[in-house]
């Protein structure tokens, strides 16, 4: 599930950070390589708020520079592998509350929000991260209740209590679970014998349960089988998303969002298909129907605009089938257009399986085609994938654009993936812009491209083509007039 998956990324980059501190030796404990060291772990682990450096319960140093010791007294208690964790640390005055794990030396510091920040939730759900042996939250939100930590929880347990369904997961890598609870009233139809068919699914369907549990159970039966005959009665189209060059407010790219127009008008979101097209098998039909489209609509754009580039999205099971590369390969030949105008657009999902997302990845930029990182930051692996696979783009996911500025816990992530961006030179697509002040924080930050409502919302491929005539017309124009001028 996707508090659980977050919260493994969160273990990942404080095992990571520990490994490093741990090397170096006490004579050098806060020195300014020390510092140093400490500051570039900060910026390329995007779920740590800091790391510092632990001498006993005390932080003597850490990534925001040598203040003063910090006592953060006796912890909470400690995990299986000697970590002490402090759940509540007060580090900075009376400001808010930190976790903060302790491994040796090594001092993680995670803003409590911030882990969850990723998991979409239904109003009035409950959601927590725990150590499994010793059933102590970590992180919560929502309505969360104690008694919920049962001493007999078998993972993949579905069961009801005190007016709420709950499920449980538990992590096969570290000593943590995690749990969503729904209140029942949004649960009414949901039947314990269809629970207990879903127990046995266990971890394997922990994203589906998830999701099920959080906003889609009323459609769990039924969607899979509307989606092959939405792909049946062709009730699917494209629009696309204007990607900006920031400095001069050109578009030199779209991206192709998917949308779904059911015959009785209703329109289903990507967000609520997609997943359930990847966990049910459907998401290859769905990618097939979406080059069919792209092939229809992509020769008009690149006509008019010949380095046009327009990102295709695959989730992950099209990334690891071989045949995807045949598949786009149809699209360039029947279309006209060239490799070298598409992006592909992957997330962090793909990389689970980094030998073949790399094989694909290799495939399709030996034959011109870029290739993005989606939703960077927000997935599931450590960032150790970013130096075996070629990228060549990492987009901003809009959750870390929109905190930009705020002060808010993860308004420092959009900075730091512009500075991972830069030491791999590679370029960043910030995503979601709503507003003036967003575009000139990101162009002042050094980000050349941006997507989002303050420059436009998805187009028909018509209203795109519109779009590019007169911003083309435009520049002719301007050409001829500074021409008459000379
Ligand atoms: N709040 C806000 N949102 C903005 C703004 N600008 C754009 N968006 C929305 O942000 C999403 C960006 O796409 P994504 O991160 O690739 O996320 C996409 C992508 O992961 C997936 N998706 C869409 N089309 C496809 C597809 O053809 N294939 C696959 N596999 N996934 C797709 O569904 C996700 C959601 O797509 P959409 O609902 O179209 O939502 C789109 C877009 O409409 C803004 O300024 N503010």
């Amino acid at each position: 599930m996707a508090a659980l998956a977050s919260s493994e990324n969160t273990a990942d980059q404080v095992q990571a950070g520990s490994d490093i501190i741990n090397k170096v030796p006490a004579a050098a404990a806060c020195s300014d390589s020390t510092v140093d060291l400490m500051r570039n772990l900060d910026l390329s682990s995007t779920l740590l708020q800091a790391v510092g450096r632990l001498d006993g319960t005390r932080i003597v140093c850490s990534s925001l520079g040598r203040s003063l010791p910090i006592d953060l007294g006796k912890p909470d208690f400690m995990g299986e592998t000697k970590s002490l964790i402090w759940t509540h640390a007060r580090l900075f005055g009376h400001g808010q509350p930190y976790l903060v794990i302790g491994l040796g030396s090594f001092a993680g510091i995670i803003h409590r929000d911030l882990p969850l920040s990723f998991v979409d939730s239904a109003p009035g759900s409950a959601i927590s991260t725990f150590t499994w042996s010793q059933r102590q939250p970590l992180v919560v939100r929502g309505p969360f209740q104690r008694s919920w930590l049962r001493t007999d929880l078998p993972p993949g347990t579905v069961f009801r209590s005190n007016g709420y369904l709950i499920s449980v997961t538990r992590s096969s890598r570290y000593d943590i679970g995690s749990i969503a609870a729904v209140p029942l009233t949004d649960t009414a139809h949901f039947s314990r014998e269809t629970a207990a068919i879903l127990v046995p699914i266990g971890l394997a369907a922990g994203l589906m349960l998830s999701l099920l549990l959080s906003r889609f159970i009323r459609d769990f039966t039924s969607m899979p089988a509307m989606i092959r005959n939405g792909l049946k009665r062709q009730e699917f189209h494209l629009l696309y998303q204007p990607v900006i060059d920031i400095a001069t407010g050109r578009t030199i790219g779209a991206e192709a969002l998917l949308r779904w127009r059911r015959r009785n008008g209703e329109m289903i979101a990507p967000d609520h298909f997609i997943p359930i097209a990847e966990e049910t098998g459907s998401i290859r039909q769905i990618t097939r129907r979406v080059l069919e489209l792209l092939t229809d609509d992509a020769p008009r754009l690149i006509d008019i605009a010949p380095d046009f580039h327009i990102g295709l999205n695959l989730s992950a099971a099209d990334i690891h089938c071989p045949a995807i590369v045949r598949d786009v390969t149809a699209v360039v030949k029947h279309s006209g257009i060239k490799f070298e105008n598409l992006l592909i657009e992957a997330t962090e999902r793909s990389f689970v399986d980094a030998g073949k997302a790399a094989d694909a990845f290799r495939n399709f930029r030996s034959r011109g085609a870029r290739i993005a990182v989606d939703d960077f930051g927000t997935g599931y692996s450590g960032l150790g994938y970013l130096a075996q696979l070629e990228v060549d783009y990492l987009k901003i996911d809009k959750l870390f654009v929109s905190t930009l500025g705020t002060g808010s816990a993860t308004s420092q992530v959009a900075q730091r993936i512009i500075e991972i961006a830069k030491d791999l030179q590679l370029q960043v697509i910030a995503e979601g812009v709503e507003t003036e002040d967003q575009a000139k924080m990101l162009g002042s930050l050094g980000v050349e491209l941006a997507q989002g409502y303050y420059y436009s919302g998805p187009l028909t491929a018509s209203a795109l083509l519109e779009r590019l005539r007169s911003e083309h017309h435009g520049r002719t124009r301007h050409r001829q007039l500074s021409a008459i001028a000379a």
